[in-house]
């Protein structure tokens, strides 16, 4: 998986003239995404990534792809759009909207120790300071109104405990959300889907993170949260390995230092990332979509690091 649409050297071949990248010399489908359809492409101008949308529609793109194109002017490491001659970022292949962006170099890093967790801190601090003047705005489209709405879908589902739980947790997020300390939160655009799997590191150098498509407008405590309950988690007890959490939290407060209403915030936080996933994944295994053909990831992964949040709390932020 996966392709979802099928595109060859032949059917580039005009369309890429719109691009100022010169003729195609190669076109490789990438196997490993799960929404859209991705192709490594190589023209005479260099090395980029292809991508075909799936899901999401002409007029849902700009706040993902317009966010990437202003961090990449500010030096953030992601894929940079391409513009057509007529400055176009989006255009159609196949009837699908379509972009072109730069490929990033290396590879991810699945078993990251505190090196990598202090890069990925440092870059994330930097995202968020350079998106505070990203004039388009989007809610978190998987934030607490989505939660809310979607906990009652998927109820039905759910042995007892885990509906005890959901219910709980929902209940606790709605509360923590009506908070002076949430509303004293910083805000801004947000990645939301910081994991593993969309960061890319060539040794201990990241190169670069990519997979926009779930940001949104949120505190930006949310990112860091939903970053550290995947980077620093020990993958099959979902224990928060205190070195790493040490790395990276302590790398994000050197380049944005954390505040007061931060440090109160963030065991609530760490809880509301693990629900939002816990849930995704609960809804994608108990709801999939018309001839969803995918493995859907394990809910139960999310569901103990929960858990394991509220029973064993989090270590502090640096302040
Ligand atoms: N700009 C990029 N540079 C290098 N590789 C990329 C880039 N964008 C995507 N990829 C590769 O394509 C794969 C699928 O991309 P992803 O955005 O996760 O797809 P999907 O949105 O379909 O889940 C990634 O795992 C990565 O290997
Ligand atoms: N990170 C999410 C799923 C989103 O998938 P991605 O491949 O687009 O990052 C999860 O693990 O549930």
């Amino acid at each position: 998986m996966a392709v979802f649409t099928a595109v060859s050297l032949d059917d580039l071949s005009q369309w890429i003239k719109q691009f100022p990248l010169g003729e195609v010399r190669a076109l490789e489908g990438i196997s490993s995404g799960i929404d859209n359809s991705n192709f490594f492409l190589t023209t005479e101008r260099g090395d980029y990534v292809l991508t075909l949308f799936e899901n999401l529609r002409v007029e849902q793109l700009p706040f993902y792809v317009q966010l990437m194109r202003h961090l990449a002017e500010r030096g953030i490491p992601v894929p940079a759009p391409v513009p057509t001659h007529a400055g176009e970022l989006v255009v159609t292949l196949h009837g699908k909207p379509a972009i072109i962006v730069s490929r990033l170099s290396g590879a991810s890093q699945l078993a990251p120790g505190p090196e990598h967790c202090a890069e990925v801190g440092r870059m994330l601090a930097r995202m968020h300071l350079a998106a505070r003047d990203f004039p388009l705005a989007q809610p978190n489209l998987r934030g607490l109104d989505w939660i809310s709405a979607t906990a009652p879908t998927v109820m039905p589902f759910l042995s007892a405990p885990e509906a005890v739980l959901l219910r709980a947790e929902v209940a606790f997020q709605q509360d923590f959300a009506a908070s002076a300390t949430y509303a004293a939160l910083a805000r801004g655009p947000v990645h939301a889907d910081l994991f593993r799997n969309n960061v890319m590191f060539e040794g201990e150098r990241l190169t670069g993170c990519f997979d926009f498509y779930f940001a949104g407008v949120d505190t930006w405590l949310f990112d860091v949260a939903v970053t550290v309950n995947d980077w620093c988690v020990d993958l099959a007890s979902g224990v928060l390995d205190a070195a790493r959490v040490r790395a990276l939290l302590d790398a994000y407060h050197a380049a944005r230092p954390f505040t007061p209403a931060e440090s109160v915030a963030w065991l609530p936080l760490l809880r509301a990332g693990a629900l939002r996933f816990w849930l995704s994944r609960l809804y994608d295994l108990h709801c999939p979509r018309a001839a969803e053909l995918l493995t859907p990831h394990d809910p139960t992964h999310f569901e103990r690091i929960l858990r394991a949040r509220i029973e064993h709390g989090a270590p502090e932020l640096p302040t």
